[in-house]
């Protein structure tokens, strides 16, 4: 193994850094967007004023006695970080502990009213109902006599690339959506992922039906059925745990992953790691999940006949979803529990989604980007795949030229502006 010795952890303390903005400048933008969000009363409004001015000129508080999770805060670093400025800590800890207070002050974890309202819902909402997605959508339709692996690419960079959506990255950056993606990857192992998986069964039908197939069927049910027992005619009967991101855009695709995986029988389940609450805006919790089944189930063509594909799945166990508490923890995952390492350890593989997954998977550090990922991963307790776009400055991976290439044409912009992806694995 090469030099693998963390270099030093990403603080936000740097003024005209990007982490320093996402503090000063995000997160105020948050506030100020969910404060406009509902109808909160007067109590949440004085909450939401008392953390804005926390955030800009005050010291990290400690949860209130009575949190819940007030203990488990205290193992993930909260006394020691108490008392001291949200710029001083590193980045990683003050971003999540950001969010975790926001919904201490809409009430979120209360006795109140507004006890499980997500304060994020209205903007993931707007989101799955905005034409583009059922533009995307569509697309399948296209997708539906292509041979598998065509498929498998097609829904793989689905995936990826859905990682764009992000609804806190635009938020601070209204022009994000509008950027080109730069479609060459970074780095790009995606044959070594597919060599991590059972070779598709080549002989399951397309794994979409149309509408009109789906109404010549007099029996919706046999036609569900028919689906999944597609699902069961390949070989893989091994575990892919699929570390979610965000919700609406990009959770969709993940699910259209999901579901092809099984159809071809390149796993035999899907376990779906998502938030135990809402968190970095548009992070996919169970209620979200549940939204974008429903999205899909409403969808006509292939896109309706995955939903109800995926629906069958979740109800018989195929697809099950998970929101360990660790999923929304300020820490990298070198520090994960130990149920949640064995969960991994016996996954055929871990696909880990997205930007701050990817903080969290190499550790919120100022890593030299050549470091080798597989070396800064060689804790990971089993494969381990990563689909992100870049969206932070932390970047492992790269071969020489290609940082070189990247520095030369656009300095460090290419880190930061989600236009550029990666597909790196750990096998
Ligand atoms: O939704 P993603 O891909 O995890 O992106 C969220 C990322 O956005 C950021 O806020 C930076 O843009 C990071 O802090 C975080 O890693």
């Amino acid at each position: 193994m090469s030099d693998i010795s963390a270099p030093p952890v990403i603080l936000g303390g740097e003024p005209g850094s990007f982490p320093h903005s996402v503090l000063a400048e995000r997160h105020p933008a948050i506030i100020q967007q969910v404060r406009e969000a509902f109808p909160y009363g007067p109590d949440i409004h004085r909450r939401l004023d008392a953390l804005l001015d926390n955030c800009a000129e005050g010291v990290i508080e400690p949860l209130p006695a009575g949190a819940l999770d007030r203990d488990r805060w205290r193992t993930w670093g909260m006394d020691a970080y108490a008392g001291r400025s949200w710029f001083d800590v590193p980045w990683l800890w003050s971003e999540s502990y950001f969010y975790r207070q926001l919904l201490e002050a809409v009430g979120y974890f209360g006795a109140g009213a507004w006890q499980g309202i997500d304060p994020f819902r209205p903007f993931k909402l707007a989101e799955l109902d905005a034409p583009e997605t059922d533009e995307e959508l569509a697309v399948l339709d296209t997708l539906a006599d292509r041979p598998v692996d065509e498929r498998d690419r097609a829904l793989l960079h689905g995936s990826l690339w859905g990682n764009r959506a992000d609804l806190g990255f635009r938020l601070s950056d209204v022009e994000a959506q509008k950027r080109a993606a730069v479609p060459a990857l970074v780095a790009d192992d995606s044959e070594t992922l597919w060599s991590l998986l059972p070779a598709a069964d080549a002989d399951v039908v397309a794994d979409t039906d149309t509408d009109a197939e789906v109404d010549a069927d007099a029996d919706a049910g046999a036609e569900i059925a028919a689906g999944i027992r597609q699902g069961g005619a390949g070989s893989g009967t091994g575990v892919l745990c699929l570390v979610a991101d965000n919700a609406g855009r990009e959770l969709i695709p993940d699910l259209l992953l999901a579901a092809h995986l099984l159809a071809h029988g390149r796993c035999g389940r899907v376990v779906l790691h998502v938030k135990p609450y809402p968190y970095y805006v548009s992070d996919a919790t169970t209620a979200d999940v549940v939204d974008a089944l429903r999205k899909l189930t409403a969808a006509r063509g292939a896109a309706g006949a995955y939903g109800r594909r995926l629906w069958k799945a979740m109800t018989d166990g195929a697809l099950t979803v998970r929101a360990h508490p660790f999923s929304a923890a300020p820490l990298p995952y070198a520090a994960m529990p130990g149920d949640l390492r064995a969960e991994f350890a016996a996954a055929a593989l871990t696909i880990v989604k997205g930007d701050l997954n990817y903080r969290r998977l190499v550790g919120d550090s100022r890593w030299r980007p050549t470091t080798p990922f597989t070396d800064v991963t060689a804790y990971f307790p089993g494969p381990v795949a990563a689909l992100r776009t870049l969206k932070s400055d932390v970047i492992t991976g790269l071969d020489a030229a290609t940082e070189a290439a990247l520095v030369a044409a656009e300095g460090r912009r290419w880190r930061t502006a989600g236009t550029h992806a990666l597909i790196q694995v750990r096998a």
